[in-house]
């Protein structure tokens, strides 16, 4: 097997939905999932690269094995669940220090994942079907989005600062930021394919750089002059 050109790894709470939407975007179907044990690799071609797309587990148990599977990732997709605020939280809290050991220029997507189960808030302020786009009081058993896009496009500031990355150099918190149904397929082909489209430039820059090494004058010591007045 060829080794992978560049690596994404999926990261975030138990249940928010990570191998459901890799299985989506992989497989095209919304299985039934268990509990991610440890992590697992898909590998998808993409133009003439190999990417790996990597599902970890998001239970506490497994929250040590984290900063192994982001060691070189070139993309980080952050995962919460739109109806469940403190997986928001914890990207924050507990997840964000695991992507250390990823490359310095790594891009990061924040991704609030089953907004089939909302409703969304209209102009008038009422509450709107998002799957539907209609208004009304009784709009079925769908509950109103507990977090909002700008909290995510927060984070994703929030982040860039704390890993002291220029915000003019990094695509912008919009482009970044996605809400997803694994369930539908709502934006899980946009989210997958943005991230290749961003990390393909970054692989082609690093094979370039790595098949022509810059070497640097400075350390080449000038040649030791013996006695005899040769160079040794
Ligand atoms: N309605 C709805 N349910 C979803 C969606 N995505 C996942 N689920 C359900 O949420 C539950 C958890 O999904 P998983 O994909 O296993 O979650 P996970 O993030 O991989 O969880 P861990 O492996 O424990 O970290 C499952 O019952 C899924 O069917 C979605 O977009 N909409
Ligand atoms: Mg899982």
């Amino acid at each position: 097997m060829r080794k992978p050109d560049g690596k994404i790894v999926l990261l975030g709470d138990m249940n928010v939905g990570k191998t459901s939407l890799l299985q989506r975007y992989m497989e095209r179907r919304f299985p039934d999932t268990v509990s991610t044990v440890g992590g697992a690799f898909y590998l998808k071609q993409w133009r003439s690269f190999n990417i790996s797309i990597w599902d970890t587990a998001g239970r506490e148990q497994f929250h040590g094995l984290g900063s192994m599977y982001c060691r070189g990732a070139a993309a980080i997709i952050l995962t919460y669940d739109v109806n469940n605020p403190q997986s928001l939280f914890e990207l924050e809290d507990r997840f964000l220090g695991l992507t250390e050991t990823a490359n310095n220029d790594c891009l990061f997507a924040i991704v609030g994942n089953k907004v089939d189960l909302t409703t969304e808030r209209g102009p008038e302020g009422g509450e709107k079907d998002q799957a539907s786009g209609k208004t009304g009081s009784c709009v079925s058993s769908k509950v109103p989005k507990q977090v909002h896009p700008e909290d995510a496009m927060a984070l994703y500031k929030k982040i860039l600062k704390y890993k002291m990355l220029d915000e003019r150099e990094m695509p912008g918190a919009e482009q970044m930021c996605f809400e997803t149904s694994a369930k539908t397929g709502h934006n899980v082909d946009l989210l997958f394919e943005t991230l290749f489209d961003l990390v393909v430039p970054m692989i082609t820059r690093q094979k370039a750089e790595e098949s022509s090494p810059i070497v640097d004058i400075t350390i080449c010591k000038a040649p030791k002059q013996t006695r005899s007045g040769c160079c040794a």
